[in-house]
């Protein structure tokens, strides 16, 4: 079963659940994580299971950042509000860093995601590939910096 992980900032919360609502037949076979505001009013107003991680402020966006980088997460929708600061940016930043290292695909917006949604490869249980990064961890093998 394909995990899904929504988040939105406090100004685009109305358009995920607007967008979240229209498309509630293709959620229904999915599991979906979410910051804890956000998978809150998800869960209300789809009648349905969310896993609330902490609020985003409060380390969110770290843990949905830890599940994909354990391969936990194969699509994040993140309405992430260009017209406000938040105090976490570092960690805002962060997530969508790793959703690109680990080839997750990543809809910032509604036009994205209704493209992933409608995408012949998602109905076709599309398989992203998972980068290797064992030259990376071998990197320092051998030698340690500073060596000759
Ligand atoms: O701040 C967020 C993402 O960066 C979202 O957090 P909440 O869903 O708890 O509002």
């Amino acid at each position: 079963m394909k995990t899904i992980a929504l988040v939105a900032h406090d100004g685009k919360k109305s358009a995920l659940l607007d967008w979240v609502s229209r498309h509630q037949a293709f959620f229904a076979d999915k599991q979906l994580v979410a910051t804890g505001t956000t998978g809150k009013l998800i869960s209300s107003a789809l009648k349905r299971e969310v896993t609330c991680l902490a609020s985003g402020p409060l380390g969110g966006d770290q843990q949905i950042g830890a599940m994909i980088a354990e391969q936990k997460i194969d699509w994040l929708v993140f309405f992430w509000d260009p017209l406000s600061s938040q105090p976490h940016d570092p960690d805002v930043k962060a997530l969508i860093r790793l959703a690109v290292v680990w080839n997750v695909p990543v809809a910032c917006n509604q036009a994205t995601a209704d493209f992933i949604i409608h995408s012949s490869l998602y109905q076709q249980n599309y398989q992203r590939e998972v980068p290797d990064f064992a030259a990376y961890k071998q990197r320092f093998d051998g030698k340690v910096s500073g060596d000759k």
